[in-house]
């Protein structure tokens, strides 16, 4: 502060610019200069505010169309802000002259007779510093309570400092400075202010329990700036004619009062909550992707495993067939070779019995060869005693000749008969003779045809057993070959064991006990987007995988067609059926294209069944999750056809459908003007009337997404105005109604109140519905700290609240 007689240098100490020359520059730009040089315009903020108070008013030098800027002394810290004034971020020095001309250019001067350029303001640089404590020190930090230990590492704190340089308005008395008029009131203004600075000074310098800083506006805007936490550097001024000794004396007395203050200098460092939930939201958002990202993944992944599956199944049904067929031809082989072999033995068995027969045949031969050779000899030893007979017959022929010699006389007949006998002799020795030969040309024939045939035969015999060989080694590798199909046949079965095995330690226990459930069509009618335990996450994440196999297997068309059946139970399962694929990403496309959102808007609109208008307003809820759904349900005429069910049933689940698929098409800011065209909005406020607390959850639900959106659009500045939600008079049920519910309705509430308040157009109806006491509450006592932050934000950015706070 630089204080002293007019026109004895205050201005010229504190405010002269030297843009030129350096060594001309005053306070304000030195100061400035000096703060530039250390500072990172990266990581750390310069910003300035330029007042003047001016007959007890506050008025921005920088835009001078702001007066009357109020002062605001926050009553825990005691530090003070004057909320209405610019604060203009500094890029560089050549900034600061630009800013302080203009100021210079604004301030209140008028010419007195002591000082032609006498400052009739007080002139306020105020400098905020905002500078990252992390890079400094990280073990000094000192955090505001409880943040420390909630944030710990991702807290960024900041050191904030604020520098005030103040050129005060001369002091001086009326009589001698010549002033008159309107001038008279100036003085008497300054001359009011600065007798309460030194009377706070006073104060500050004795100690005393009282100190008047709400005398004045001067000593309201300093109050923070000495006596207490801050440095205090006090410049006087004095001119040093012996005219002035009254003035020069009472200036030096206000310095030599100004030093007995003792200050304890405190350094300030809170936590950068702007830029903390800049940060959060952020870290939410690359959270949020990757979490998206790794759900994509997981979901490719499990496509894969799928596909694997279902391509090991293929080939394992196929290595199946095959093997099938390969045993079957094997077996067939073997039966065929079986069946050789079995005439082989039986033509080896029959040809042993012509072999047999053979040999019986000769040996019969044989022996009737041997008999008649015994023949043949007996009929040799009968011609032998005919021989010997015929001789002892000569012996008696002889006998009896030559008896008969001796008789003869006796009778002439008896040498007849000798020669008779003769004959009969020689005729015998003939035929005797004859058969001989006859007989042994006969054996010779015989012997020679069982020769040859012995031999035929026993070349046949050696054909025989050298082909039996042959049989016998085909017969053999026949039976290794058979041998090594049933082990490989072995392999493969041990193959589809194992694989079916692992098959069976895949499927966990519940989801086969899952399988039989789907399969008999109960649980169909669960919508997941409202599952609300991770176990009943996984059971329905199974069952739709069941599903998905049916719908495999039945084909989307299919399924889609029986939507259209006449019979309402077959309708039922299939909406059922296609609620539960609509809960899969990876479905949606698909059913979207083969008609099924066509199909499913068709339903809501034509069929009279509540369980029908609950499942399908489900499935269109997963549907509307996707956001290249939502245009098309819109597009569709689906909020038309959602509001519709919704004022006509009073079911609560299907409301509970209808609500999640409104509230999820109001995360869409791009319809939210044909969601209120189509009375989307008015009916998921109607719907409050069932009173059922999901149902409630899913209004709040939509009623922040909504928020969330509409305050997003109209940040970036593609919309302007109130907001459409009020429009539809949303404020009032929200107040009526904001800490009746469950925690996370209560927070669904809060964060559309919270967004709504930053929209500027909308402060005047959340003033006049009383939104503002609630917001005030909200940004108080709100469980979350991003919904307080979110509160605190809008109650001191939006100029309409700051009186209420
Ligand atoms: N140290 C100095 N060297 C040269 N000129 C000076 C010096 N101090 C002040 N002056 C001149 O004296 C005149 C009055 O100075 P200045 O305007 O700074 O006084 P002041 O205390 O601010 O007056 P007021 O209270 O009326 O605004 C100016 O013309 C200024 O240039």
């Amino acid at each position: 502060m630089a204080y002293g007689q007019t026109g004895t240098g205050k201005t010229y100490t504190v405010g002269r610019l030297g843009k030129d020359d350096p060594s001309e520059r005053g306070i304000m730009v030195r100061a400035l200069e000096d703060i530039l040089s250390v500072m990172s315009l990266e990581t750390d903020g310069v910003a300035i505010s330029f007042l003047q108070l001016y007959l007890e008013s506050v008025q921005d030098l920088l835009a001078p169309e702001k007066t009357n800027i109020p002062i605001v002394e926050d009553p825990k810290t005691g530090e003070v802000s004057l909320p209405g004034a610019a604060i203009v971020e500094i890029r560089d020095l050549e900034h600061v002259f630009q800013l302080l001309q203009i100021g210079e250019m604004n301030r209140h001067a008028a010419n007195t007779k002591m000082n032609t350029e006498s400052s009739r303001s007080h002139a306020i640089l105020i400098i905020h510093i905002q500078r990252s404590s992390r890079a400094k020190d990280e073990s000094t930090t000192s955090l505001p309570n409880g943040t420390g230990d909630l944030f710990s590492d991702s807290l960024p704190p900041v050191l904030k400092s604020k520098l005030l340089i103040v050129d005060l308005a001369g002091s001086e008395r009326i009589d001698k400075s010549g002033s008159e008029g309107h001038m008279i009131e100036e003085a008497k203004f300054i001359n009011l202010s600065l007798t309460s600075l030194g009377k706070c000074i006073n104060a500050i310098a004795e100690n005393s329990p009282h100190i008047p800083i709400r005398d004045s506006k001067l000593t309201r805007i300093l109050r923070d700036s000495f006596g207490g936490t801050a440095r205090t550097s006090l410049i006087v001024t004095i001119g040093p004619s012996a005219r002035h000794f009254s003035e020069t004396s009472s200036t030096i007395m206000f310095g030599q009062r100004a030093m007995k203050i003792v200050n304890t200098i405190r350094i300030k460092e809170e936590v950068d909550y702007e830029s903390l939930y800049k940060k959060v939201e952020r870290e939410v958002d690359h959270l949020t992707s990757e979490m998206e990202r790794q759900q994509k993944l997981k979901n490719s992944e499990k496509m894969q495993l799928e596909r694997k599956l279902r391509e090991s199944e293929a080939s394992l049904n196929d290595l199946k067939v095959t093997s099938a067929v390969k045993i079957e031809n094997i077996e067939m082989e073997k039966h065929q070779l079986e069946c050789t072999v079995k005439t082989l033995m039986m033509d080896l068995e029959k040809e042993k019995g012509k072999n047999n027969l053979l040999s019986e045949q000769i040996i019969y031969l044989e022996t009737s060869l041997g008999e008649n050779k015994q023949k043949q000899l007996e009929n040799i030893s009968n011609t032998n005693i005919l021989a010997d007979k015929t001789k002892s017959d000569e012996k008696k022929i002889r006998e009896l000749l030559r008896q008969l010699e001796d008789e003869r006389s006796r009778s002439a007949s008896m040498n007849d008969q000798l020669s008779v006998l003769q004959e009969l002799s020689d005729a015998q020795s003939y035929v005797q003779a004859n058969m001989t030969c006859e007989l042994e040309k006969q054996l010779s024939r015989t012997t020679e045809e069982f020769t040859s045939q012995i031999c035929s035969l026993e070349e046949k015999i050696a054909e025989l057993i050298s082909e039996k060989e042959l049989v016998y080694e085909e017969l053999k590798s026949t039976q290794e070959k058979v041998q090594q199909e049933m082990r490989h046949r072995q392999g493969l079965e041990d193959e589809i064991l194992r694989l079916k095995q692992s098959l069976a330690d895949n499927c966990s226990e519940e989801s086969k006990a899952l399988c039989g459930m789907v399969r008999s069509g109960s649980g169909l009618g669960h919508v997941p987007f409202m599952s609300k335990s991770g176990k009943s996450r996984e059971f329905l994440s199974s069952q739709r995988g069941n599903i998905s196999k049916i719908f495999e297997e039945v084909g989307l068309p299919n399924v889609l067609a029986l939507l259209k059946s006449e019979e309402i139970e077959v309708q039922i399962h299939a909406v059922k059926v296609v609620a539960n694929l609509a809960a899969e990403d990876i479905n949606q496309e698909k059913i979207v294209e083969e008609g099924g959102l066509d199909a499913l808007l068709s339903l809501l609109e034509t069929s009279e069944n509540t369980t029908i208008h609950r499942v399908t307003a489900g499935a269109i809820a997963n549907l509307a999750m996707n956001g290249s759904n939502q245009g098309l349900i819109m597009n569709k005429g689906g909020a038309r056809l959602l509001a519709n069910v919704a004022f006509k049933t009073d079911d609560p689940q299907t409301l509970r459908m209808v609500a999640g698929a409104l509230a999820n098409l109001c995360g869409n800011e791009k319809l939210h003007v044909m969601l209120k065209q189509d009375g989307g909005i008015k009916a998921l406020l109607g719907m409050f009337r069932s009173g059922h607390n999901e149902v409630i959850a899913q209004i709040a639900r939509g009623m922040a997404n909504f928020a969330k959106c509409e305050s997003r659009v109209i940040s970036q500045g593609h919309r302007k105005g109130r907001s459409l939600l009020i429009e539809e008079g949303v404020l009032n049920w929200m107040v009526a109604n904001s800490s009746a519910f469950s925690a996370s309705t209560r927070r669904h509430i809060e964060l559309a109140f919270c967004h709504l308040a930053q929209n500027e157009d909308n402060a005047r109806d959340i003033i006049l519905t009383g939104g503002i006491k609630e917001l005030i509450r909200i940004s108080r006592e709100s469980s979350r700290d991003d919904t307080r932050n979110l509160a605190k934000k809008a109650l001191n950015s939006n100029q309409a609240f700051l009186e209420f706070q």
